[in-house]
């Protein structure tokens, strides 16, 4: 599997920057005979898209998605479906080629790595990458109807009451800081027997798929980083007759394959990097220089992550589902 190509059967390729004229992505393995169109990618895109409100980056993205391939007469031909969103509102000026290193941001790493790079923005490394994993994870939902995928923020700046959110995010944004947030996606639907008990396993495929999102830095399936704490007789899940399960420590997931109980993931966002606050840095040259972050930043970048949380599951979810019919059957 190619590094930049995400996915087994269903196979995931994306490209764009955030300052470039356009981002988009080819989405392969897409079974034929779908009912597709640009209104129901859309409506995926609206809930992680920029520029809606306070909480949110403030640039304006309208990110209005054009199908250009794989869709005939309303359905999926089989045929790689590719996809395309105008870059209309970068403001390139918030960049200066020689502004410093974000701690945190992707601008030293890259510059190590590939020795030059697009400076404008985040660049490749920009979760503007994002709305193009939306978009394709709301063609992947169509692929397992049967299955629901839903993710929701339940806790920020390790705050569970979601009443306080607003004043705690008021605060930070005024002290020119930012605030990491925990998701939880879970999936219902799900028949026992997605997934494989070594290598392709869909507990493996799922926390590699959210770690690849921007910011997650820490991903737990079930009862997760707590099950080192438990007892065996405490993190069982007891099974009843006609295959019930009382409990549901494991989320969904025993021995890479699933229960058919809900999958349930939670999903660690950091505080954005780009902050107004000055943190030490240095230049590209290795000079000192304070990084003050100008632009338009999300003050939580977890509030637009559950979105792309969906996205990444419902497209492992699909892929393991078209993985499970080719070999089984059914
Ligand atoms: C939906 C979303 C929005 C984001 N918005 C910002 C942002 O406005 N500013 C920023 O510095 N980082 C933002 N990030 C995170 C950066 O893209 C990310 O921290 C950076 O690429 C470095 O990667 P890493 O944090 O995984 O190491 C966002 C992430 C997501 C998922
Ligand atoms: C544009 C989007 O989010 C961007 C993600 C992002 C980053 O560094 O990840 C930085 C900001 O953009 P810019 O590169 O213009 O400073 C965000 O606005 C988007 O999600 O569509």
């Amino acid at each position: 599997m190619s590094h930049n190509i995400f996915g087994h059967l269903l196979r995931l390729a994306t490209w764009g920057e955030s300052h470039g004229p356009a981002i988009g992505c080819m989405l392969d393995g897409c079974p034929p005979g779908i009912a597709l169109d640009g209104a129901h990618v859309q409506q995926y895109l609206d809930r992680r898209r920029p520029g809606t409100g306070r909480n949110v980056s403030p640039r304006q993205e309208p990110d209005q998605v054009r199908i250009l391939s794989g869709v005939h007469d309303g359905h999926t031909t089989g045929t790689p479906i590719a996809m395309l969103i105008e870059n209309v509102d970068a403001r390139s000026a918030d960049y200066p080629a020689d502004a410093a290193y974000r701690p945190g941001h992707a601008d030293r790493t890259y510059d190590e790595k590939y020795g030059r790079r697009d400076p404008r923005g985040g660049g490749r490394a920009s979760a503007r990458e994002t709305a193009m994993r939306v978009a394709a994870g709301a063609v992947a939902r169509l692929i397992i109807p049967e299955v629901r995928v839903e993710a929701e923020v339940i806790a920020i700046g390790g705050e569970e009451d979601a009443g306080r959110w607003d004043a705690m995010l008021d605060e930070a944004r005024a002290d020119g800081d930012s605030l990491g947030a925990l998701v939880e996606c879970r999936a219902t639907g799900v028949p026992a027997g997605w997934g494989a008990p070594i290598y392709t396993k869909l507990d493996a495929d799922l926390a590699g798929a959210m770690m690849s999102i921007p910011a997650v830095k820490g991903v737990e399936i079930g009862e997760g980083m707590n099950a080192a704490r438990l007892r065996g007789s405490e993190n069982a899940d007891p099974m009843r007759e006609g295959g019930r399960y009382d409990s549901n420590h494991a989320g969904g997931i025993s021995g890479g394959i699933s229960t058919g109980q809900p999958i349930v993931t939670r999903i660690a966002f950091k505080p954005t990097s780009s902050i107004r606050k000055p943190v030490a840095s240095i230049n590209a040259a290795g000079d000192a220089k304070e990084a003050v972050t100008r632009g338009r930043h999300d003050p939580c970048v977890g509030l637009r992550g559950a979105p792309v949380c969906e996205a990444m599951m419902a497209l492992v979810l699909a892929d393991h589902f078209l993985l499970h019919r080719g070999q089984c059957g059914g």
